[in-house]
């Protein structure tokens, strides 16, 4: 069992004074405060490193540390064809390796080597893939709109962001889908076959003209907007079906919204662009084409999967369907006896839509920037399956994400014997509105700093609500208003509650009987300000061993003789306690971790009851 593992099935060794240091899973190096901005957008995306030998179990490389020159540079695998422009974004900071027309095979056999993966619609991300990346592969760049090609669910339970490049390419699929519109209409790549053959057919390739006819857009987003404003131009008339589109959107651009259902009864042409999902595979079958008007025309540049291929088959056999123009095949490329693709009414390309010289390098600049950014721990705009945190949001936000992984990762190693951590409760204290500051980052790193400690999971923003769910971990929120605080700070105070469980250290415990843990920023530093019911005051850095013990005169300096004779040094302490005379606790924040014998030392002071040696 490696030594992850074993903390996964012994959630206590970790706050062990035996348990061995190296043993524990770590995330970052010790902090500093110029590094905070790097520190949380580290705490975002970061993930393990991948070394790992039997004799050293699995350690995780700061990527935060001091000495940017000792880090190593990224790793980036480019599967596809990717624009020069591109590449030269990602060289600026990341070994590139492009290998282009890998076999899954040879994808499965590299991924693990690299922390960033980008392929356009040709490759196929699958579980096995992001499985086998687990560990070092933190993003997948998809350069371009399509992710049907990327189990997103996979990448979300791997904390794998998926970030693609929505928009340069939405100009050159709209022109494609224009241009087979046209051409088929004209029977442009038949007559030229035909004359190449040496046949001179005019009265055999009479056309079908644009103007007045009822053009369908099923899908009114990026792309199909954009046909409709080009369809408009040529003097169609435009109705569009999409269950998600504004309405303004579409008369702005002269289009009607209307059913699905009267969308392909109306059509003389119908256009497809929205993406294939669950809902949509399929949607154009035997039962819908039945709908449509006898003679109808269909173009689709979005994904084969929309349309069952085989119905499509006997619709242009019976006529029904008079033509169809097709750029995308459900399975690509498609068998060379493919009835569809050799049908004689059908235009075929080999999924063009967003093969432009200008699209191409616009997708090439826009992803590359996309992944160093994630890689970077950066929220991309395009990120497919995390939310999106503003800059401003992240950087305002950063201590305070430091704060809850922090009480996070204190909690859990509070927790005592078997008893299996089930409600976390996050209370947050701030004199702002509830609607002026997002939670999910600060959710997602107490969920990360609850988890990791014991498990080898690693969390992020990406998979930390899966990561509780999956355990079991049922994570609530409060927003507390402070009336009488600054609306300046975002927060006032964090507040992290495990109910039902037993503590090793009876004094975590509140008068409700939860572990209760609370902590504020304070001058940028996070700190420690309440353990169960007493009042501390200590920066969490380093480490910490809180102490249980009559309240008398002398503790402190008992306490700071015994790690000054082992050279440990005490980076703050702080006591509280309940009455005079009675409980009260010391706080010690220390550099070095005690050995045991000295932890065993502090323990064996007379009037000590209680102490937990803590990592933070
Ligand atoms: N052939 C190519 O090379 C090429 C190039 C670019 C885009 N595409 C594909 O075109 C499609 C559209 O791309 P986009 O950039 O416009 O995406 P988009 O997300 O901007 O637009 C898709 C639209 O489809 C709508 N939609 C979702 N489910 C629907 C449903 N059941 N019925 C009707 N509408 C529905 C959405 O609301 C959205 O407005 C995607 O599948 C993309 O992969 C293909
Ligand atoms: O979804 C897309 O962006 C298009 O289908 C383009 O795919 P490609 O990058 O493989 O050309």
């Amino acid at each position: 069992m490696s030594a992850s593992r074993a903390l996964l099935s012994n959630p206590h060794a970790v706050a062990s004074p035996t348990a061995s240091r190296a043993a524990r899973p770590r995330l970052s190096a010790p902090s500093t405060v110029p590094f905070a901005r790097l520190r949380i957008r580290s705490a975002i995306l970061s993930s393990p490193a991948p070394v790992a030998t039997a004799s050293e179990p699995r350690r995780r490389i700061s990527r935060t540390g001091s000495d940017a020159s000792l880090r190593p540079k990224p790793a980036v695998l480019v599967a596809e064809k990717l624009g020069e422009a591109g590449l030269a974004v990602l060289r600026q900071f990341a070994d590139v390796e492009c290998a282009y027309g890998m076999s899954p095979a040879d994808l499965l056999a590299k991924v693990a080597q690299f922390d960033a993966l980008i392929v356009r619609s040709g490759t196929k991300v699958t579980r096995e893939v992001l499985e086998a990346g687990r560990g070092r592969l933190r993003v997948v760049g998809r350069a371009g709109v399509g992710i049907d090609n990327v189990d997103l669910q996979a990448a979300t339970e791997a904390g794998c962001l998926v970030v693609n490049a929505p928009t340069a390419n939405t100009v050159a699929a709209a022109e494609h889908g224009i241009a087979l519109l046209a051409s088929m209409a004209r029977n442009v790549a038949q007559a030229d076959a035909a004359l190449k053959a040496g046949k001179w057919q005019r009265a055999k390739y009479v056309g079908v003209s644009l103007v007045g006819k009822t053009l369908a857009i099923m899908g009114f987003g990026k792309v199909g907007s954009e046909v409709a404003r080009r369809a408009k131009g040529l003097g169609m008339h435009v109705i569009a079906h999409d269950p998600y589109a504004p309405a303004d959107k579409a008369r702005a651009i002269g289009a009607e919204l209307v059913s699905f259902e009267e969308a392909i009864a109306k059509a003389d042409f119908i256009s497809i662009h929205m993406p294939l999902t669950p809902t949509t595979s399929k949607v154009f079958n035997d039962e819908s084409f039945k709908k449509m008007k006898t003679g109808v025309r269909i173009i689709n540049v979005a994904r084969g999967g929309v349309i069952d291929e085989d119905a499509l088959v006997r619709a242009l056999d019976s006529g029904k369907v008079a033509q169809a123009a097709l750029d995308v095949f459900t399975v690509e490329p498609p068998p060379k006896d493919s009835k569809l693709v050799l049908h004689e009414n059908v235009t075929v390309t080999p999924h063009l839509g967003a093969s432009t010289v200008e699209a191409q390098e616009g997708v090439a600049i826009e992803i590359a920037e996309a992944v160093a950014g994630a890689l970077r721990g950066e929220l991309s705009a395009t990120a497919v399956n995390a939310p999106m945190v503003p800059a401003e949001v992240l950087s305002e936000l950063a201590p305070y994400v430091s704060l809850a992984e922090k009480l996070g990762r204190l909690a859990v190693q509070l927790v005592a014997g078997e008893s299996g951590i089930k409600g976390v409760k996050v209370v947050y204290t701030s004199a702002r509105g509830p609607d002026d500051f997002d939670t999910r980052l600060l959710r997602a790193m107490v969920t990360k700093g609850i988890v990791e400690p014991v498990s080898s999971t690693f969390v992020n923003l990406v998979n930390a609500d899966y990561t509780a769910k999956q355990r079991g971990l049922r994570i609530t929120e409060e927003r507390v208003s402070h009336d009488s605080g600054s609306a300046e700070a975002p927060l006032e105070s964090i507040q992290v509650r495990l109910s039902h469980v037993k503590s090793k250290f009876a004094g975590a415990i509140s008068d409700g009987g939860d572990i209760v843990l609370v902590g504020r920023v304070k001058y940028g530093v996070p700190h420690l300000t309440v353990v169960g019911p007493y009042e501390v005051d200590v920066s969490m850095e380093g480490n910490l061993i809180l102490c249980r013990q009559i309240d008398q005169p002398g503790m402190i300096g008992k306490v700071g003789n015994i790690l000054g004779q082992k050279n440990v040094n005490v980076s703050f302490m702080s006591v509280g306690r309940t009455f005079r005379g009675k409980q009260a606790i010391m706080a010690i924040g220390v550099d070095e971790e005690p050995d045991k014998e000295t932890l065993e030392k502090i323990g064996a002071i007379p009037a000590v009851e209680e102490f937990v040696f803590l990592e933070l």
